[in-house]
């Protein structure tokens, strides 16, 4: 189990105190099983206080990647950092910078929940001063107070969650790692959880670690790698990702889809191909081409949509395939 904290309870968020470092430096991680490379030469950094998602599909190596930057897993090859800290040569400091809440719950269901976080304490060697008051605060960001006496098997998936955090959070790490904490969670649950993420962000000031598959959970972070078959494929913020894929997609349902096909080759030399509506075509500036589309067409145009470049679409544009195709996740 992970070692031991003798930092006050009472203490800031270390994050405050050591600004300049990363909270995550990894540099060509590799991570070989005998039948397969799971991670095939990763380079990431992280910054203090982001919020930062690795996305990809199942399989793509995201849990080898946050197992080795926990100390779970020892890399093939590579260097990590961890606020500073080696995690070869410096593997306990590692640990007490972190936090980790894992796809599978870890709770004890016959503890309450204030048993489960005091559990916690002990395995970190807490002191007990400010304890309570640390146990106190931490059920209070999970929304929890009112059920701190109540056995862990009576709570929602949700509130599981949430007090999973809480536990991560306990001994003031700088940085919680999450691996899929949406998993399993319906879709009022899973947005209630960011909610949360949000406000341990604030009120923690830690440094958030996430994988997902899910893309409306990508776009929610600071910063988000896309990784599939074990390489990071692409990085930065969702906004820069999408922008370097210039073309918009336009569906068009129209009164003759043949005539207007023809129609969109002749007049404007782009290719039309057949889409979900009736035509699909791909072009820069879809919302000022769309009048000139309209005007141009002698068919009758029902209804038109432009949608902006997705990080599917940056997903697809690295690997030639859908991410929501492999992973079951939403779009
Ligand atoms: N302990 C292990 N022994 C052998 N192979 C493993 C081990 N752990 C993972 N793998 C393999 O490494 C590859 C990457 O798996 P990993 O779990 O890291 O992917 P992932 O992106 O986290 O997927 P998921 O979302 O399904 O957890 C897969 O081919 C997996 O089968």
């Amino acid at each position: 189990m992970f070692g031991t904290g003798h930092r006050s309870a009472q203490a800031p968020p270390i994050a405050h105190r050591c600004q300049g470092v990363p909270a995550i430096r990894a540099t060509g991680l590799h991570k070989s099983y005998p039948d397969v490379d799971a991670v095939r030469g990763v380079d990431l950094t992280v910054e203090q206080g982001e919020t930062f998602g690795l996305l990809g599909p199942n399989g793509a190596g995201k849990s080898t990647i946050i197992a080795m930057l926990c100390t779970l897993a020892v890399p093939t090859a590579g260097h990590i950092e961890v606020a500073g800290h080696d995690t070869r040569t410096a593997p306990g400091p590692v640990r007490r910078s972190l936090g980790i809440v894992f796809q599978e719950s870890t709770l004890d269901g016959e503890l309450t929940a204030a048993e489960n976080l005091r559990f916690h304490a002990d395995l970190y060697a807490m002191p007990k001063a400010g304890l309570a008051a640390r146990i106190d605060a931490m059920l209070d960001l999970a929304g929890l107070t009112a059920r701190r006496h109540h056995l862990v098997r009576t709570f929602s998936g949700g509130m599981r969650r949430r007090l999973e955090i809480a536990r991560g959070l306990l001994h003031r790490p700088r940085v919680l790692f999450l691996d899929e904490p949406t998993i399993g969670l319906d879709p009022q649950a899973r947005d209630r959880l960011w909610a949360h993420l949000r406000e341990v962000r604030e009120r923690e000031a830690t440094t958030i670690f996430l994988t997902t598959h899910y893309l409306d959970e990508a776009e929610r972070c600071d910063r988000i790698a896309i990784v599939d078959d074990g390489r990071i494929v692409a990085q930065g913020t969702p906004a820069e990702l999408k922008s370097t894929l210039a073309a918009d997609r336009i569906d068009l349902r129209t009164g003759d889809d043949v005539a207007a096909a023809v129609a969109l080759r002749e007049r404007f030399g782009i290719e039309a191909v057949a889409g979900p509506r009736g035509l699909r075509v791909q072009a820069e500036n879809g919302a000022r081409l769309v009048p000139r589309l309209c005007a141009g067409l002698d068919v009758p145009v029902y209804e038109v949509t432009v949608t902006r470049p997705s990080l599917d679409d940056v997903f697809l544009h690295h690997t030639g395939r859908h991410i929501r195709d492999e992973s079951g996740g939403d779009g």
